[in-house]
């Protein structure tokens, strides 16, 4: 694979060119939110600009132009990840989102006593904390497949865990605490020879390898715009048409209907039927840019590039004595991020000392707290990559926790 012209890259990103108190900024954040590139910033100004109407209801030539724009970016979307088509693209607010509107349109209606939610010991908060509460209310049981020691899914526990009571299996492809990748079509196999479901948490590998959710065979997958290189405001559940169908929806509104009379009211065609009122139109737009301008690169070339760059800062850090790190080794079983604990320093003391250094990474339980009490520390501090990262900011990274440990240590 030719490398990533990294330079290029960067040149469309003003934002790394920021400074604070003199030292240029090094966004180690990627996994939070990745930075905007200016072909999809301009592709939303022009919109704006030229555009913006409302979708789906106007007769004119400015509505007919956004509708096509809105719809064009559903055909889009289905290109990128493999969908059968915009039937099987619903666009969301973010993954948390589309998260919900599973729990809440499926699980909802179709889980009660006796029935099994399987879950994984590192899921993000986005969906653990929407499992458990749609447990609570329909009396499934959620169930938890076991980290081991390396940070990967214990996939004989996997095996004994999904049963013919499993009505759902929901993973997360890549973990964005510990980096681990998941087998997300062995889980969705085992799903499905149970006669369950499978929900794929995507919002750390569309952005960031190729994804083919035929491929993978999952019923659902969700992600967002903002993670790979879009715009905030908007997300995507991709599911299976034939469920879709299936599935009655939970918000209800403008755009959702077919007819409306004051007894009763009956549902559009997909997507629509879950796109209620007015959709995030721009970030459509925005998303389409994005989706234009990671595939200009190349899924394959950013996921070289941003795991060999986590694989530096992976063995930088694994060299210093005092520096535990979560998850796997560096390889095929890891993305690109490296979450670590710097003995003796807390990692918000530590993410403060790393922002004197103008490094920007995150502190905390990054919505996985259960991970972190099973970890048995209280937070950990991250560093995660995209394409316009470098190893001389790893190294910076590296570099500032000699300050850390003067300080704090
Ligand atoms: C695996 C996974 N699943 C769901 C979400 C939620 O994405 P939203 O766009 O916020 O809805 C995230 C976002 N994780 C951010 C914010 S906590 C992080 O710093 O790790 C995620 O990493």
């Amino acid at each position: 694979l030719e490398s990533l012209d990294v330079g290029a890259i960067r040149e469309q990103f003003p934002i790394l060119q920021r400074e604070f108190d003199g030292q240029q900024v090094v966004y180690l954040d990627n996994a939070a939110t990745t930075q905007t590139p200016d072909q999809v910033v301009d592709a939303m100004s022009d919109y704006y600009r030229q555009t913006n109407a409302n979708v789906h209801r106007g007769i004119h030539h400015l509505s007919q132009e956004a509708s096509i724009a809105y719809e064009e970016a559903h055909d889009r979307v289905a290109d990128f990840i493999n969908a059968d088509g915009r039937e099987e693209v619903i666009f969301t607010k973010n993954t948390t989102e589309g998260e919900n509107l599973i729990a809440y349109s499926w699980g909802l209606n179709e889980l009660e006593p006796g029935d099994e939610v399987v879950l994984t010991e590192m899921e993000h908060h986005a969906s653990l904390v929407t499992w458990q509460q749609i447990g609570e209310r329909t009396g499934a049981d959620v169930k938890y497949i076991q980290v081991d020691e390396t940070g990967r899914l214990d996939m004989d526990h996997a095996r004994e865990l999904i049963t013919d009571d499993t009505a759902i299996v929901s993973a997360v492809h890549v973990s964005n605490t510990l980096g681990t990748v998941n087998p997300v079509s062995e889980l969705t196999d085992l799903a499905h020879e149970h006669g369950a479901l499978s929900f794929i948490d995507g919002a750390q590998a569309v952005p960031n390898r190729p994804v083919d959710v035929k491929e993978i065979d999952a019923d659902f997958y969700a992600f967002s715009g903002h993670k790979m290189a879009g715009p905030t405001g908007i997300g995507v559940l991709y599911g299976k048409q034939d469920l879709l169908e299936a599935m009655e929806p939970y918000l209800y509104g403008g755009g959702m209907i077919r007819k409306v009379t004051f007894e009763d009211s009956t549902w559009g065609d997909l997507p629509w039927k879950f796109e209620p009122g007015t959709p995030p139109i721009a970030e459509a737009v925005g998303l389409h840019e994005a989706v234009d301008w990671l595939e200009e690169i190349g899924m394959e070339r950013i996921q070289a590039h941003e795991e060999e760059i986590a694989a530096y800062a992976y063995e930088q850090l694994a060299a210093e004595e005092d520096v535990e790190i979560y998850g796997p080794e560096p390889g095929p079983d890891r993305g690109g991020l490296v979450s670590f604990n710097l003995e003796g320093v807390h990692a918000h003391d530590l993410a403060s000392i790393m922002n004197d250094h103008t490094v920007a990474v995150r502190a905390g339980d990054h919505c996985t707290q259960p991970l972190h009490d099973k970890l048995g520390v209280p937070a950990s501090t991250r560093a995660s990559f995209y394409v316009y990262n470098t190893r001389e900011e790893v190294d910076k990274l590296v570099d500032a926790l000699e300050d850390a440990r003067e300080l704090f240590a």
